[in-house]
């Protein structure tokens, strides 16, 4: 039996409609204790529903606007008709009443691309209660995942309105994680006398986040740029991503490489790996370069690779829903899935977790992240590579970490504790973070870049002038 409790939508807090005989939130309850009362009345109380739940500012598009409320409306007009109970009992395939039923229990943002019901069959598993991943928060950091750009407010005339309370929030919150542009010369003179070691973050750091992951690519600009800095500083990049496609994306051979969130990561040879650190082996690259790999979670591969099957099984009815294997872990993303089908996704991860007690959820930028349960991070990454590399000398280096999502924090966590090094969170909204400064978007990013790079250049122009040209050492040959 599918089971889709009724549920009062201001409890979340989402709906807090002016209209007194609002209360009553949820139209299966509304049109079962209005039977008598007139369409009107029940379509009047859908519209002033309907209406709270959408963008009203003068910025809107009408157009989206009222072809949504006629959705909602017409789907809602079709559960009176059938008279649907509160609770749905199996019915297989989903249709409109049930979708009615969920765009009612969900009344979140509206957002995001039209759902079609044909396109959405139920896969074989039964869900169990929306109210697991209600509790366990998951919908809630699937709501705050990723929130949306600043948004720039404007009038009737298109003039924009100046600071408003999101742009007073965003500059309070600027106060807290000060821009690391502004605060470069500070950031230059703690390096002093220190080697950087730089760790980027891929996705949201080096290239922009975009509905499709597969077309996730770095500018040329941001590749030179990371070219460049891994010149004079030790770079390795840290992602999500499975290692070798995040190398496919980057194309640096620069650079040291970390996938699936830190487990799996690959270094030169030659560096020697800490001896505690018994899931390290020798290896060869793709140029066929003997390398060092460390895969913490090597034993968790084939059940990533089963659960990763499981999952695609399961969401394979739900449009938008996209699921990826990064060898350590998989990603389930919802970005292009309806709003109204994300209770269900969320579900449905749950469900198939149930099944791997030795596997635990993560939340990314709309992604669902099922990792193994070990004590492993971007943080602990960093640690070890720091460690590898011979940099684990606090007072000979400085650690910078450039990330944007929530699974960076583990790394700007461990640059905190101690003084050690900084975080540097990119983000365009106020979010609370371990890091220390921020940058608005990838564009900065590439400015922070460009400028470690001229001041590197200028450090190195004056060496030059006063010792002759090859005292000054870059740092590109630390890979051969
Ligand atoms: O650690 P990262 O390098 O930041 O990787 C984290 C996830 O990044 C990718 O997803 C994110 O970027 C996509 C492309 O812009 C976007 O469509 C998606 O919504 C974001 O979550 C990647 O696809 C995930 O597998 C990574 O876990």
């Amino acid at each position: 039996m599918y089971c889709f409790p009724i549920q009062q939508p201001a409890e979340e807090g989402l709906f807090k409609p002016a209209d007194p005989f609002c209360e009553a939130v949820n139209p299966i309850t509304i049109l079962e204790n209005n039977q008598e009362k007139s369409d009107q009345r029940i379509l009047y109380r859908l519209i002033l529903e309907s209406l709270c739940l959408m963008d009203c500012s003068p910025c809107s598009n009408i157009e989206k606007t009222l072809k949504r409320l006629v959705e909602i409306c017409s789907i809602s007009m079709d559960l009176k008709s059938t008279k649907a109970s509160p609770v749905l009992t199996d019915p297989s395939p989903i249709n409109n009443s049930m979708l009615g039923l969920h765009s009612s229990l969900f009344p979140y943002s509206q957002s995001g691309p039209s759902f079609s019901m044909s396109t959405l069959s139920i896969p074989r598993r039964k869900p169990g209660k929306l109210d697991d991943v209600r509790s366990n928060g998951w919908l809630d950091a699937m709501k705050s995942s990723s929130p949306p750009r600043k948004k720039v407010l404007k009038d009737f005339n298109n003039v924009e309105l100046s600071l408003d309370d999101g742009e007073i929030a965003y500059r309070s919150w600027m106060i807290k994680y000060p821009s690391a542009l502004n605060s470069f010369q500070l950031i230059m003179d703690r390096a002093k006398n220190r080697k950087i070691v730089m760790f980027l973050d891929y996705d949201g750091t080096l290239s922009p986040i975009v509905d499709d992951p597969d077309r996730a690519f770095m500018s040329a600009d941001m590749r030179s740029a990371v070219k460049n800095v891994a010149k004079y500083f030790p770079t390795a990049i840290i992602s999500g991503r499975n290692r070798d496609k995040v190398f496919e994306l980057v194309g640096l051979t620069e650079l040291y490489y970390a996938g699936s969130h830190g487990m799996d990561i690959m270094f030169p040879a030659r560096e020697t790996a800490s001896p505690d650190h018994l899931n390290c082996v020798k290896s060869t690259d793709l140029q066929g370069k003997e390398v060092n790999l460390f895969q913490p979670a090597s034993e968790f591969l084939p059940m990533i690779d089963e659960v990763f099957r499981a999952l695609v099984e399961i969401t394979k009815g739900i449009k938008g829903a996209k699921v990826e294997n990064h060898k350590f872990c998989a990603s389930v993303h919802y970005r292009n899935v309806d709003e109204i089908v994300w209770p269900l996704i969320a579900q449905y991860v749950h469900d198939t977790l149930k099944d791997y007690p030795r596997l635990r959820l993560t939340h990314g930028r709309k992604v669902l992240e099922v990792r193994p349960m070990i004590d492993w991070d971007k943080g602990k990454a960093v640690e070890f590579l720091l460690e590898s590399l011979g940099y684990s000398n606090n007072n000979d280096v400085l650690p910078i970490y450039i990330g944007d999502d929530r699974t960076d924090e583990d790394a700007f966590k461990l640059l905190r504790k101690g003084n050690r090094g900084y975080g540097i969170l990119v983000s365009g909204v106020p979010k609370e973070s371990n890091a220390f400064f921020s940058l608005g978007d990838t564009s900065e990013v590439k400015e922070f870049l460009e400028s470690l790079v001229r001041m590197k250049q200028h450090d190195a122009k004056i060496l030059e002038i006063s010792t002759g040209p090859s005292a000054y050492n870059t740092n590109s040959s630390y890979f051969n």
